[in-house]
């Protein structure tokens, strides 16, 4: 039995469903709910008028408030046993830098990143939502963030490559810090968790299953 409480993370492409997913999660489970910042990074609607010159700051900026973010969950809700549902993994910030980095600044990320990412809670358990390219850009259109409204395919192209490489069970092993986590890969192209009942069971019941397999509903022995 663990001694902190469950920490699931869902990750996936711009679009897949991630934030969604996490709501109807963490409703049905009743953990505490982490939300990425979005809105609150300054550079990220100049990042989309021009990646080479914003990316650094971008990166930088995504990485240092994910980790203040986890540091605090860690704190104040995994350590007293209670769960949490987050709509990212730390992981992200790599998958994302090395496709708007160049090589040099990646390299130099990459350790700054190390060496934060091994003091930061884990996922114990990761959803891994990937959709087609076509669905990512239907939802990224319909969900109408103004700085997404001119999204490039290709980035979105590159970015779920970049995630089938990091998520590919192969590589699992050296893309997560600590111990493995368990995953569970969804394509939610044709999924709606939203509005079709059964599609909402088929995740949950992945979800319980898992939480059952590392001992029950919060995960600690108290
Ligand atoms: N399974 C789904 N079927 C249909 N629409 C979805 C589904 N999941 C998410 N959406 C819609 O797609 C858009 C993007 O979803 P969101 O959860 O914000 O994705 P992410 O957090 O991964 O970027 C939103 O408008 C959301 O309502
Ligand atoms: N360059 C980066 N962009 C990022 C990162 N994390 C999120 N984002 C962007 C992508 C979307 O426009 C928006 C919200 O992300 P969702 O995946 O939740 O849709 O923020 C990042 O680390 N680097």
């Amino acid at each position: 039995m663990k001694n902190k409480g469950i920490f699931i993370a869902i990750e996936g492409p711009i679009g897949a469903g991630k934030t969604t997913l996490a709501n109807l999660l963490n409703d049905y489970l009743g953990y505490t709910l982490l939300r990425e910042i979005v809105e609150e990074n300054p550079f990220l609607s100049k990042f989309y008028t021009d990646i080479k010159e914003y990316a650094l700051q971008t990166e930088a900026f995504f990485l240092f408030n994910r980790v203040k973010q986890l540091e605090d969950v860690n704190k104040n809700i995994l350590s007293k046993c209670k769960g949490v549902v987050s709509d990212y993994h730390i992981v992200k910030n790599l998958i994302f830098a090395g496709i708007t980095l160049d090589n040099n600044q990646f390299h130099r990320y990459k350790q700054v990143y190390n060496i934060f990412v091994n003091d930061l809670p884990q996922p114990d358990i990761i959803i891994y939502l990937n959709s087609n390219t076509d669905v990512l850009m239907r939802r990224i259109a319909s969900r109408d963030r103004s700085f997404e409204r001119q999204m490039d395919r290709n980035y979105i192209d590159n970015l779920r490559n970049e995630y089938k490489y990091y998520f590919n069970p192969l590589s699992i092993k050296h893309n997560f810090t600590g111990k493995e986590p368990i995953i569970i890969e969804v394509d939610n192209s044709d999924l709606d968790f939203l509005n079709n009942q059964s599609d909402r069971k088929y995740i949950i019941d992945k979800v319980e299953k898992a939480i059952s397999s590392l001992g029950g509903n919060s995960g600690c022995s108290n």
